[in-house]
This record gives C-alpha cells, structure tokens and sequence, in this order.
C-alpha cells in the first residue's frame, strides 16, 4: 500500500559541462581547418568564370584540370602577380561551350576524380569528437597519470570511483531505527574493520561479501554508511545502474579501478545499491548491452576471489531483489552473508518517527504514535517522507506547529495521493456514499476485520473514496479467517451498490483486483484450497530457485491453471455472498451511514460508531 518513494541522492555522473565545451570547440576548429582544405597551392588565383574563358580564348594555356565543380587553367607563363594557375568555380548549371572550345584551342585536358579525401575529411571531425569523448570519460574515470594537481583544470576530472565518499555527517548505528537484528549482523564487521590484524593474526576468514536483502527504503544505503561510520573507515560508494554504460569495457574498468582504490585504502568498504541491475543471471536476453552487463559482473566476481583472506576490505551490496541474482555470485566467498532488512514494524515505525522529528516543532510528540499505528507497510523513507510533508503543510498554513491534522493529512498524501478537485456529480456523489458505506458497514459486522479508522468520500490520487482500517496489532502471518474478511470487505462496496442501487459500477474496479489477488495468493501460494491442497502453484516465470521444471507437459500446467481459477473464483464468490448477507441485516444502517457520508464527507470511527448506535471502540457488538 505505501508508494515506494525512491529516493536518488546521487545521480549518475554525467560529462562536466567544461567537457562538452571543449568538445564543441574541438569540432569548430576541426570544421574550419577542413574548409580550408584541399584547397589553392601556392600561386594559385581564383579568378571569374568570365576570365577562365578568356584566358583560353587568349591563347597561352597549357592545360587544364576539370574538377567536378572547378576548372583550373595552368598557364604557359606566369602571370604579373606571379601565379601560373588560375582556379574558377564552374557554373552549376554547365557549360556546353566549354569543352568545345577547349578542343579547338588544343589544350590538354585532365579530367580529375571527386577527391578522395572528401570522405575522410567529412568523418574525420566525427572521428575526433568522439576520441575527445572517450578520452575524457577516461580522465573521469581517474586514469590521470601526468602530475597535474587536483586543484588545477585536471581536478575537474578526478574520478569519484577513486575518492572515499565523505559524510557532510558521520552516521552511526544510532541513527537507523529498528533493523535490531540486521544491526547486529553488520556491526560483527566493526572489529574486523576497527583492528585487522587481530583477525589476521590468528588467521580468522571474516567475509567480504555481504548482500543486504529488503524492500526499498527500509535503510540499507543507512545501514551501510552507518557500518563505515562506526567503524571509522573509508566509503566508495556506487550503484549497480552506473556501471551499466554505452561503450563495452567501460563498466569492468570501474569496477576494477574503485577495488583498487579501495584496497590502498583498507580497511576500508565499498557499497554497491541495486546490485540486481548488474547482478542478474547472466546469459539472458540479447543485445550488446548485456554483454557489457556481463563484463562488469564477472569483474566483480573476479575481484571478490581476489581477495586473500587478509584484505581488510568488506563489500557491501544491497538488492530488493535477490531472486533475479546470478547465483554465481551468492556462492560461497563472494556474497555469501545475508541480512535481511524488513519494513518496519509499529514500534520500529515510531523509533524512525521520533529520528527525523527531532528538529521538527511537533505540537505533542504522542501523535506520533498514532502515526505509526496507521502506517502499516510504510518504509522508513516512507516516514521521513511523511514528516517532511507535515511541515510542509504547517508552512502552508502559515504555523509555527505541526499539528496531529498535519501528521494524519500527510499521511493519507503519502498513502493515496493528494486530495484531488474533481467534479463529482449528484448521482455520482451518492453511489461513491452508498460504496463507502458497504466497505465500512461490513468492517463493522466481521469480528476478524481489522478495526475502522475512517471512511471518505473525498476523492485522492487515483481513488474516489476510502474506507481506512487500522490493524491493531503488527500481524506477520494471516489466518484464513482474516483473509476471508477481507475480501468479504474489499467486495462489500460493490455488494453495497447492487443491494441498494439495484446495479454494480466500474467504481470497484480496483477492489475486484485486490480481491483477486488475494483469494489467488491464498489459493496457489498459501494453500487454503481444500481440493488442491498444499502446493505452490504460483504462476511465476523467473523463479530460479523453484526451477520449474521446463519439460512439465502444457496440458498439465493448464489444467493446474484451471483448477487454481475455479478454487478462486468460488472463494471471490463466497466472500461476495458474506457481504450482501450483512449488508442486508443491516441495510437500515448503510443507508444511514452513506447520507451521513454525504453530508460530512469523511467519517472517523467515532462518528461512525455514534451514527450507528454501535460502542465506539471502532467494532459492532460481537458477534
Ligand atoms: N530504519 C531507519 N531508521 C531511520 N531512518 C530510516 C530508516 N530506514 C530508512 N530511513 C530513512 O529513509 C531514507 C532512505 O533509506 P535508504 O536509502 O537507506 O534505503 P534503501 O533501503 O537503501 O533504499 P533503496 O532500496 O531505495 O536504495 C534514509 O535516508 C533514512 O532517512
Ligand atoms: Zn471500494
């Protein structure tokens, strides 16, 4: 549910803008120095047409030189200037007198083929760009041998693979939230790093390679820094897509320089993000761009076997996709120490809260907790997101505070968008309450459900309405009965609309779908079928570790699929039935319920539970 809000803190390094001036600069020199080319000898005189064709009238010629846009007359005796060869430009559109009265006037004539130059002379400044090109993205790279100063004009090309990122800040382990297990698992390194020799000495192998696994956000490029950090040591940082580049070669050369860099410096770390993009298994898909992918994998792997057993360098990488990793790079002393970072959970998510609202003027800081009570599957830059967008909103007022208003309206912005004008009309406006209403009634009536926490009908992001629940409790595994509520849920705002409007909408458009999955997970992934029992039967093409087996006749898969569909489709139909069932128990109280939506728009539990005549603790009398 929450947007995955990626965040770039460094683009890829792009040309320096000098570069390209000087490579503009080039080219124009280039470009005049050609049109002076191939043209005059010395002694030779442009002159008119006019005068070629008297010069041979004239008599005193000894022969001539047809060029296919030029005439050139070589003169007997040399002219009061002193030049002997007279040069004109022939009329575009010919002269049919011309040869003629060459003839007659018995001069020798040489006809002269299109120069050969020419086509060197229109690649050449090409030719020339792009060397100046590839010179200077190997100058960026820090291919700088001469004894040029960093401060001078070759400082503008000192390779960032070469430099240690340096912190405007040193992180520490402190500052990540959360992650208590993952922590430990990277903080095994700060002694390693701290005291080399110890581990040395005894001829302990610490590992080189750790692959941080977990969703985007939820601090791995933190994690790492911190590491660096704490152990007071070096960064090179980098990410997979950077080493993914036009020219072949380019890539590995990278790798290479900054593991050489990084060992000069050890202990030391290098960080590489989104190692997928590199990382994937080799031999897929085609074009050359994949073979500068694999050039660059297998320098990798190659420096990471290069590392004896004393190098006090760890390299750190970071995935949310481990799955489409080339195995060859999990292999033992390579990436072979795993640490998962998982998405917060409500404790973790205040911890993160209360960090980057350190210097923010929250009006209470319990808010807080109710934030995170409401941000289930929020990252940790989901949060951070979350804080920036609340005092984003108190500045917009104009306030000195950020109240529990601004908390809750930045998350429901991060959650689904911001609150859209949109004009709704009347009959609209009444099926979105009646929509509403069943989501909510039925969120009601299911003991399993989690508890409500606010119904909509203002419409945001890509949503017209919302009805907004609260899990209590963080649930890592979910029993069926909960799941059955759920879709019984989802589906209840289209049960709404058929039950009291007499027709269903294309408003449950996105319902259906989070149905669909759901009952499918539940199905293939979860075994919850009776008929088909326990057995993965996802439909996934890329599952290297399932390996599925490619001779598995068609016919077999598609029955499976079938099979899969039917147990889906009874379930979806199942959980359709429950809700109409309630919302027809209950109909007094959805058609309540959605003229109250009508009139106040958005419904918090209490109104709701006040409307209803049910206790306010957000859930109907049991049972
Ligand atoms: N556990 C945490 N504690 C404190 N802040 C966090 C935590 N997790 C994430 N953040 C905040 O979110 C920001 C982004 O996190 P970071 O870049 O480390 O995530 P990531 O896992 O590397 O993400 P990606 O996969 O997108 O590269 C951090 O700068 C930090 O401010
Ligand atoms: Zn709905």
């Amino acid at each position: 549910m929450a947007p995955a809000s990626k965040q770039q803190d460094d683009p890829p390094q792009k040309l320096p803008p000098n570069a390209v001036w000087l490579a503009a600069a080039a080219f124009l020199m280039l470009v005049a120095l050609m049109s002076s080319w191939g043209a005059r000898d010395v002694g030779t005189t442009d002159v008119s047409y006019t005068e070629i064709k008297a010069a041979i009238a004239a008599g005193g010629v000894e022969g001539a030189l047809l060029a296919p846009d030029a005439i050139t007359l070589m003169l007997e005796t040399p002219r009061a200037d002193g030049s002997t060869l007279l040069r004109a430009v022939t009329p575009a559109q010919g002269d049919p007198e011309l040869l003629p009265l060459l003839e007659r006037s018995g001069i020798d004539v040489t006809a002269e083929q299109p120069p050969e130059a020419s086509i060197l002379a229109y690649m050449l400044p090409w030719v020339v760009v792009l060397g100046v090109y590839l010179w200077l993205q190997r100058r960026m790279m820090g291919n700088i041998t001469g004894g040029m100063g960093a401060g001078g004009p070759a400082g503008l090309f000192k390779g960032r693979f070469m430099e240690p990122q340096k912190p405007s800040r040193r992180i520490t382990f402190a500052d990540v939230a959360g992650q208590d297990q993952a922590k430990r698992e990277v903080a095994e390194l700060v002694d390693f790093l701290r005291e080399p020799e110890r581990f040395q000495k005894v001829g302990a192998e610490v590992p080189h390679g750790v692959l941080l696994v977990g969703p985007p956000g939820t601090g791995k490029t933190m994690l790492a820094k911190a590491l660096a950090g704490e152990a007071d040591v070096p960064f090179f940082s980098t990410s997979g897509s950077e080493f993914i580049e036009v020219f072949v070669g380019v890539g590995a050369g990278r790798v290479r320089r900054m593991f050489e860099a990084a060992r000069k410096a050890a202990p030391s770390i290098i960080f590489i993000d989104e190692l997928d993009s590199i990382g994937r298994v080799r031999g897929t898909g085609l074009g050359g761009g994949h073979d500068e992918r694999e050039q660059t994998l297998n320098q990798i792997l190659a420096e990471l076997d290069g590392f004896g057993g004393r190098e006090a360098v760890v390299v750190l990488a970071a995935t949310n996709r481990p799955d489409v990793l080339d195995p060859a790079l999990l292999r033992p002393g390579r990436f072979d120490r795993h640490v998962t970072l998982e998405l917060p959970d409500r404790t973790a998510r205040r911890r993160i809260l209360d960090i980057h609202a350190r210097n923010l003027p929250l009006r209470a800081m319990d808010d807080l907790d109710l934030i995170a009570a409401g941000t289930p599957g929020f990252s940790g830059a989901d949060l951070k997101n979350l804080l920036n967008e609340a005092a984003i909103g108190a500045a917009r007022r104009n306030a000195a505070e950020i109240l529990r208003t601004d908390l809750e309206e930045a998350r429901d912005k991060v959650m689904m968008g911001t609150v859209r004008t949109l004009a709704i009309q009347p009959d609209e406006r009444h099926r979105l309450a009646v929509h509403e209403a069943g989501h909510a009634t039925v969120t009601l009536f299911i003991p399993e459900a989690d508890p409500l926490y606010k119904v909509t009908i203002i419409p945001r992001g890509r949503s017209l309405g919302g009805t907004h629940m609260l899990p209590q409790t963080e649930r890592h595994t979910l029993p069926e009965g909960y799941l059955c509520g759920q879709l019984a849920v989802l589906l209840a705002g289209r049960a709404a609309e058929r039950l009291l409007l007499g027709s269903a909408s294309s408003g449950a458009d996105d319902d259906i779908r989070r149905a669909t999955e759901l009952a499918r997970s539940m199905i293939a992934r979860w075994g919850m079928s009776e008929t088909l029992g326990p057995i993965d039967l996802r439909e996934e093409e890329n599952h290297p570790f399932l390996g599925r087996s490619i001779a598995e006749p068609r016919s077999h898969a598609d029955q499976t699929a079938a099979a899969v569909d039917r147990e889906v489709i009874a379930l979806l139909q199942q959980a359709d039935a429950t809700a109409t069932e309630i919302l027809s128990a209950h109909r007094q109280q959805v058609e309540a319920l959605a003229q109250g939506l009508e009139r106040e728009e958005t419904l918090d539990a209490d109104r709701v539970a006040q409307m209803l005549g049910v206790p306010p603790s957000g859930r109907a009398l049991p049972g």
